[in-house]
């Protein structure tokens, strides 16, 4: 993985197809000031490939040196705005290629992620359909993120064998209470209201009303957010939680998942199973049941460690852990993980090690360490200003 100290973009073009290539992927519109960049793999619900970064990437480096740029929308075409990363095809680009392509790829990702957190242009995402993975990297860390009554958020890594990266550790464990490792560890699905109600939105617009949202972003001609924040206002609303909310089992959500370790995490559900008759708990546990052991234990301690890192140590250190995965040091759950749901598709994966005692704290441990190969090196990230914390709950 190159050093990533300056932006530098030569090497970004240096593994991948020459520039230009596959730029179809991602559609860039200008309006005066505003660029509207135009996520276009529909079929793959916009799974992010290699090439889409790269571009994108390219495109946030260069507005932020830009003057004739002053805003930036972002969206999806079809039915979701991102899925995630193309898992299918890079699980498959790792296992040809080798370890180093996922470094590269995941590497590229996170340095995005982290332009986004620290862009000094305000970003508004159109997070309309489904959120998931890579695709909330690239929306939740900038400035607005608008959902609708489609949307449908969620980190379903751990169900995959992976964990949730793209700087989840951050944006998740400012969440209120433990809400952050409740979605986190269970991959649960939120809608817009429960994106909004908890922070990892700041604003509700119906669907129907985007494209006219969309048309006054267009002509805003300036960078200054509370011009911005006023116009997505004038379209906003304030939804209500429906009563099977996650949000309204707080107390509960709390109560499990504050616990130091995940046994002790389904323990306590599964007391609150025996005294209470609530489908979501019995869900909740059958979740967590289900995703891979290495996986939860690994995610619990990146979101709790994330809780007082800021966003760059976040994103360093997830890069480590990704490196560990990619390379199927300790476990090789995130392959069988990607054949199970994306590629063959029976939604069985077998885990290894199956069972959550099996996976002990030295194994955990290692996943967190640097990466024994004299070429590797740490995420590279060049200081740069954060726009800070803008995760903020109205509950
Ligand atoms: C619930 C979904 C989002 C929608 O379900 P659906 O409405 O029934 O639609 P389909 O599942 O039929 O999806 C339509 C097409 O999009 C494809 N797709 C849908 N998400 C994806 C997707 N993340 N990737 C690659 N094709 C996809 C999906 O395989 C399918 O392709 P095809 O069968 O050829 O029509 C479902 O597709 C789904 O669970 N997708 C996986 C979402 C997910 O776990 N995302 C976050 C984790 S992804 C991630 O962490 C990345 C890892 C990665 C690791 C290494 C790398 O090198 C690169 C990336």
């Amino acid at each position: 993985m190159p050093a990533r100290g300056k932006e530098d973009m030569a090497s970004l073009h240096s593994s991948g197809s020459p520039a230009g290539v596959d730029s179809d992927q991602l559609l860039v519109e200008a309006n005066g000031s505003t660029r509207t960049l135009i996520l276009n793999r529909p079929k793959q619900l916009n799974a992010l490939s290699s090439a889409m970064i790269k571009e994108l990437l390219r495109c946030f480096i260069a507005y932020q040196k830009d003057d004739g740029v002053k805003l930036l929308i972002m969206k999806g075409k079809g039915r979701a705005f991102c899925a995630g990363g193309d898992a299918a095809v890079g699980s498959q680009c790792i296992l040809n290629v080798g370890w180093k392509w996922g470094a590269d790829f995941f590497g590229n990702q996170y340095f995005l992620n982290y332009i986004i957190a620290t862009s000094i242009k305000p970003q508004v995402s159109l997070l309309t359909g489904i959120v998931m993975g890579g695709g909330a990297g690239i929306s939740l860390h900038g400035r607005f993120r608008v959902v609708t009554d489609k949307t449908v958020f969620a980190m379903p890594e751990t169900a995959l064998g992976l964990f949730p990266d793209v700087g989840a550790s951050y944006f998740l464990s400012r969440l209120p209470g433990f809400y952050g490792e409740y979605v986190a560890l269970g991959g649960a699905r939120l809608d817009g209201a429960e994106m909004l109600a908890c922070g990892l939105a700041t604003h509700f617009v119906m669907s129907n009303r985007l494209p006219l949202l969309e048309e006054s972003l267009k002509k805003v001609d300036t960078s200054n957010t509370f011009v911005v924040c006023g116009i997505i206002d004038q379209f906003a609303e304030h939804p209500s939680l429906k009563e099977n909310s996650s949000l309204k089992r707080l107390e509960i959500i709390n109560k499990c998942f504050s616990k130091r370790t995940i046994e002790e995490i389904i323990s306590a559900l599964e007391q609150v199973a025996s005294n209470l008759v609530d489908e979501w708990v019995t869900t909740t546990i059958q979740s967590l049941r289900k995703a891979s052991p290495t996986s939860l234990k690994i995610t619990l301690r990146s979101i709790r460690e994330g809780r007082t890192q800021t966003v760059g140590d976040c994103l360093r250190r997830e890069y480590r852990m990704v490196c560990h995965v990619v390379r199927g040091d300790f476990s090789r759950d995130f392959f069988e993980g990607c054949r199970a749901i994306l590629v063959d598709k029976d939604q069985n994966p077998k885990w290894m090690p199956p069972r959550l005692e099996q996976v002990h704290e030295e194994a955990v441990e290692q996943y967190f360490s640097r990466i024994d190969d004299p070429q590797w090196e740490d995420l590279n990230l060049p200081p740069r200003h954060s726009h800070g914390r803008n995760i903020e709950s109205k509950l």
